[in-house]
Order: C-alpha cells, then structure tokens, then sequence
C-alpha cells in the first residue's frame, strides 16, 4: 500500500518514516518537509541514523505535487503543526486520499472547545464523525477520509482509565513527564538543553485536558511535566473508587480491556520509561490503595503517542492485525 509522510523531517514525522519502510503492508513513497525549505535533500542528511537504510528524498511540499501524490499513493500520514494539518487535510481528502492525522486539528468533537484549546477554528470538513484513533478503543470500518490520532498525554491518560471509569466516583489527578521530543525538533529556548530540568508546565491551561475528558467521559486535573530526558512520557494518576472496590475488581477490568491487545502490556511493577522508549507498548500498573487507585503508564511518546498508534490505526484500517510492523523494538532520534 503505497504511502507518504507529510512533516518527514519533524521527529514524528521521521519516526513514521522509519516504521512505515520497516513495515510489510505499507510502502513509503514520498517523504515532505513544509515548503520553507528550499530544496529536496536525503531525509538521512537530517537524521544520519538511517543513512544506508531508508534512501527516501525529503521534498519540500508544494500544492503543485498534489496531482502526482493523488496517483501514486493511497494513504498519507501528517506529522505537521495543528493549522498546516487543518488546511491540508481537506485538501488530500478532497483528492480522494486516506488521512491519518497526528496533530489536534479535527480530535475536539466541541468547535468550541476546539477554538479555545488551539486558538483557531475547526474546518468542517463535511463528515459526520470523525473516528477520535484511541487504537484500543476504536473500531475502523474501513472508509473513513480521515482519523485523528490522540495526543500523547491523551493516549497515556486514557488507556489506563478507560476501563476502569465504572469504578471510579470523583475527579482522577494525572501527573505526567514527557521527554523533549514532546515539544518538537523546531530550536525553543523553553526546551534547549541546559534550560530543562524538571517543571510544571500549562497547568490548568494545557490543551490535552480537554482531549482527556473527552476520551475518558469525565472531567479530570492534568498537570503535564517537561523532563530533561529525550523521548517517553511516564504518568502517574490518582483515582478515588467506589466505596468497597478491590484490587481484584480493578485488575479484571484491566484484563478484561486489554487480553487480546498485544500493544498493552499490564505490569507487576511500576514501569520505568527505559521499558517503553523505543517500542509501541503502552505499559501499565495499578495498585489499590486507600479508596483510591494509583495508576502507573508509561509510553514512548513519538511512538504509541504519534507515531506507531498511527501505524496500529492504519493497519486497523486495512483489516490488519494491530501490532503488524510495530512489536520491534527502534526509533530513530
Ligand atoms: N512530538 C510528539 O511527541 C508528538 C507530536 N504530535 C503531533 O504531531 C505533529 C508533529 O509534531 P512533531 O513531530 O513534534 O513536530 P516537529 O516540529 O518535530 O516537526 C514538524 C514538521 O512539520 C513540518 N511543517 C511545519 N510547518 C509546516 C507547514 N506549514 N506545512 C507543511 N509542513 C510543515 C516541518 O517541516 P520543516 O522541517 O521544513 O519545518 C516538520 O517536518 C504535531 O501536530 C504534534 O502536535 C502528536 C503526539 C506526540
Ligand atoms: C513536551 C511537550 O511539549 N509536549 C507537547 C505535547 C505533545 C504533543 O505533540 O501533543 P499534540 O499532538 O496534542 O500537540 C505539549 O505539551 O505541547
């Protein structure tokens, strides 16, 4: 199935580089960069990593390329800022390609609450729904224009709280950390290296707090961490539980959720982000522990956060296992 990447050269972009020539269904045809480039260069003169491996020419996008894409490929990736992928995908639908959107363009389904978390409106696109990618809690028919693919925090969050909302009775606390790539290759002297050590930031302003209530159906607290760590976002949050809730009950649920989800891996330990960083697990514990459960959830942010669940989406999407082309274990930066 070919396919190309839009934001090749960003770090979630070449991480779905990597792990779309590394897979065996799909087939990477063209790789783009935004169009301040000035010239098409090997995608490895950014990232050496690959070099001798993945030969694909970074091209600066330009509208004029669209007719040739529609022809070639099927699917399109986008690894580009909320308001590139806003304007751009209607415009791939619109040429009848297959989105997989990893910005936070179309995951609000509240216009309002869109216009307030990213400070630009949503485009309509003129469909009816569409499908928010939490890959272990998404069905695919297999004709949708367009999927959104959580954020990262969002995708740690919820798939440690999904299955046990029934069980919860009040506000869940998220603390969580994520490494640098968070934030994106583009130089900021927020995230440059001696300015990070370990901080709060956006409390009570982030725009995944919204993402998150949506996902779970409540409202929570979030408070996200920059860390001074390069990938993975480990995430520690608080639930209070139904009056009598055992350590038994919340274990089922979390069985029950994920036995036949090879992505999610349920822990006897709390895991650590060196367990996670460079594959696409989702690793989770929890521990009941005074009316309230205590979960831990680590992820590698760039894969099961971007990356690698739009990869499990795709393989969804074309009736493919899930874990197909994502159970090894790399990334490039
Ligand atoms: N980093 C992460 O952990 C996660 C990121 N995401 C989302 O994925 C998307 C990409 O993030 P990330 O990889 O971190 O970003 P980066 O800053 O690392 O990369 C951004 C990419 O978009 C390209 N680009 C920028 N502006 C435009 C434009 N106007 N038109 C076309 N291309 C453009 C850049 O090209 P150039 O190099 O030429 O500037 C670059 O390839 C974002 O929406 C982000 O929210 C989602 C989950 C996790
Ligand atoms: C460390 C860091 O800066 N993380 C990013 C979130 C990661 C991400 O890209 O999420 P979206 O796709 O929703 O933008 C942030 O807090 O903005």
């Amino acid at each position: 199935m070919p396919c190309a990447v839009f934001g090749a050269s960003g770090y979630s972009g070449v991480e779905l580089a990597w792990l779309l020539h590394n897979h065996p269904f799909f087939s990477l045809k063209h790789a783009y960069s935004s169009s301040a480039r000035e010239e098409a260069e090997p995608l490895a003169g950014l990232y050496p990593q690959i070099a001798g491996q993945l030969d694909i020419i970074l091209q600066p996008w330009h509208p004029d390329l669209l007719s040739q894409l529609a022809q070639e490929v099927r699917v399109v990736f986008l690894a580009l800022p909320h308001e590139a992928s806003a304007e751009l995908a209607p415009i791939l639908i619109k040429a009848g390609l297959v989105v997989f959107d990893l910005s936070g363009a179309f995951r609000l389904r509240d216009p309002q609450q869109h216009l307030q978390a990213y400070a630009f409106e949503q485009p309509n696109i003129g469909v009816d729904a569409i499908p928010y990618g939490l890959a272990e809690w998404t069905v695919l028919q297999g004709h949708e224009p367009l999927v959104a693919v959580p954020g990262c925090y969002p995708t740690a969050a919820a798939l440690a709280l999904k299955p046990l909302m029934h069980l919860v009775q009040g506000t869940p606390l998220i603390n969580a950390v994520s490494g640098v790539s968070g934030a994106g290759r583009k130089a900021a002297a927020h995230t440059s290296f001696c300015e990070v050590s370990l901080a709060a930031y956006g409390v009570a302003t982030h725009r995944h707090q919204p993402e998150i209530c949506q996902s779970i159906g409540h409202p929570v607290i979030f408070v996200p961490h920059l860390g001074n760590f390069k990938r993975g976002i480990l995430a520690t949050i608080y639930a209070p539980l139904e009056a009598g809730t055992t350590q038994q009950d919340v274990e089922l649920a979390l069985q029950r959720a994920y036995r036949e989800q090879p992505l999610v891996r349920l822990c006897h330990k709390p895991p650590a982000i060196n367990d996670v960083v460079g594959t696409a697990f989702c690793d989770i514990h929890a521990v009941v522990h005074n009316g309230h459960v205590i979960l831990c959830v680590a992820i590698d942010n760039l894969l099961k956060g971007a990356a690698a669940q739009a990869v499990q989406l795709a393989n969804m999407y074309f009736d493919m296992p899930a874990s197909t082309g994502l159970t090894g274990r790399g990334g490039v930066i």
